[in-house]
């Protein structure tokens, strides 16, 4: 398939450097273990941390796109995501599109009345990844998305995730969990003293 995220010669805080290339619908799924640098790696596909090298979606470099552009169209949901405002709800421009996914996600709607600290972990991350899947980016960067979650709601995830695959969208996630990259028919990379590799 023709790469649609192109990653080459990234360099930074995690070493590099790193080359990495995916098509629409396609899926990477990095491992390695703690302090390699996968959060790092994600963070500099979404611009948010100091690197060398190139970028490009759809043949488009990310150094001709505007900033805000780029982070619509490449989503990045960290392992411990921030929250702004005292309720859920405050979160979503659009509460209605919320309230209509969440039941997927086992989450009652009621929970977005609730007020942030009131929500567990594992309810704050999956109202988190539907707050970075709701704008329908063309690139989901996610790291450890199921890393608080019980089984029954990883499997509810990972429904999830194979349909926005199925739409198109593109996958780079870090998992400790290698049997998901195989459930989510993903490439399976490997992250340790600075290099990437294939697993
Ligand atoms: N902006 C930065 N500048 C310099 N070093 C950084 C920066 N951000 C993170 N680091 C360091 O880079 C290393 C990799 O961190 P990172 O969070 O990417 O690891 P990780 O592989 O995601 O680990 P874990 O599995 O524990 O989450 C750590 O030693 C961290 O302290």
């Amino acid at each position: 398939m023709a790469s649609f995220l192109v990653a080459a010669g990234l360099r930074g805080a995690a070493g590099g450097p790193f080359d990495l290339a995916l098509g629409r619908g396609e899926a990477v799924a990095i491992t390695g273990p703690s302090g390699a640098g996968k959060s790092v790696l994600l963070r500099m596909i979404a611009d948010l941390d100091p690197h060398e090298g190139r970028v490009a979606l759809g043949g488009a470099d990310r150094a001709a796109m505007p900033a805000p552009s780029w982070r619509r169209r490449v989503a990045y949901l960290p392992a411990e995501p921030g929250w702004w405002h005292e309720t859920a709800a405050a979160h979503f421009p659009d509460r209605a599109a919320a309230a209509e996914m969440m039941p997927q996600l086992a989450l009652a709607p009621a929970l977005l009345d609730q007020k942030i600290h009131r929500l567990s972990t594992g309810e704050r991350m999956r109202l988190a990844l539907i707050r970075t899947i709701l704008p329908r980016p063309d690139v989901l960067l996610l790291d450890e998305p199921t890393g608080a979650l019980d089984p029954k709601a990883t499997v509810l995830v990972e429904k999830l995730l194979a349909l926005r695959l199925a739409a198109g969208t593109a996958i780079v996630m870090v998992t400790h969990d290698e049997e998901q990259a195989q459930r989510l028919g993903a490439q399976r990379m490997h992250l340790e003293g600075g290099r990437l590799n294939l697993a």
